[in-house]
């Protein structure tokens, strides 16, 4: 049975951060995820996801200066101890949220610089950085997720294919390192989205859903989206499906495409 999450990053916008999570409980979501955590205390969140029954089901590592344009660290050559000090502290954040997964994201390459080079100190940075936080993360039961995002919305991600994934973990070699497979980014940069879910399943560790192009609800766009639950059934997936698209306009009136699939109450 498909579980679905509400990214409460993207979803119930109509409410303040700390509110969504009512919101999302009521629409029926049993989990949530989001960017990140570290606005508040990690209690605070505890008592929410406690008072509204939900899980947490994914968070990210802090990513550098988000505002300043930084999207994650994971691969950014130089920057290895502010990593590891994120690793920790999405850590400490996911046992007290009893969050079993957390995202490491790539980060960008520069601009500027020769691109050949420039992935090459950032892949090895990547590998290295990856196995580290892998590790860690095992000496307290979690995994740890990579994420191939599209090029388009995020110009100059450093992991945005999903064959650069697989070969990634494959190098690392770390069990509890695992794919995130987001339907929406795999769509706008390599499509064949059943053969790569049926290719990639043993890898993966989440999977995210959204409308392709515009990223609105999953019943817009050009992805038909009860073939890939279909799929997704029929390879016994157990993990969660997080619902990480911007409504169209208010998040529980579009939500009707969960209720339609009897995947969110009536
Ligand atoms: O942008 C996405 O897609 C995500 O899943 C975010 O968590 C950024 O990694
Ligand atoms: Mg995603």
């Amino acid at each position: 049975m498909i579980r679905l999450a509400a990214n409460l990053s993207m979803l119930f916008n109509e409410h303040d951060f700390l509110d969504r999570f009512a919101a999302a409980s009521q629409a029926g979501f049993r989990g949530v995820e989001y960017l990140f955590p570290y606005a508040y205390a990690p209690d605070t969140l505890g008592e929410l996801l406690a008072e509204t029954g939900l899980e947490q089901v994914l968070f990210n590592l802090p990513p550098g200066d988000w505002e300043a344009g930084e999207r994650g660290l994971a691969s950014l050559p130089g920057r290895e101890a502010e990593f590891r000090d994120s690793v920790a502290e999405a850590l400490r954040y996911a046992q007290v949220l009893d969050c079993p997964r957390v995202h490491a994201m790539a980060g960008l390459l520069p601009a500027d610089a020769d691109q050949h080079e420039a992935r090459a100190a950032h892949h090895a940075t990547y590998i290295e950085n990856l196995r580290f936080a892998a590790r860690e993360a095992a000496k307290v039961g979690r995994e740890v997720l990579i994420e191939p995002i599209n090029t388009r919305d995020m110009p100059g991600f450093f992991l945005s294919r999903q064959a650069q994934a697989m070969a990634v973990l494959e190098e690392v070699g770390e069990p509890n390192l695992r794919l995130q497979f987001d339907l929406y980014h795999c769509q706008i940069m390599d499509g064949d989205l059943i053969r790569h879910l049926e290719q990639q399943f043993a890898a993966i560790g989440h999977v995210q859903i959204a409308g392709v192009p515009e990223r609105h609800e999953p019943d817009v766009g050009e992805v038909h989206y009860p073939a890939l639950f279909e799929c997704l059934e029929a390879l016994s997936y157990e993990g969660w499906v997080g619902c990480e698209y911007r409504p169209a306009a208010d998040t529980r009136q579009g939500l009707g495409w969960g209720r339609d699939l009897g995947l969110l109450p009536g």
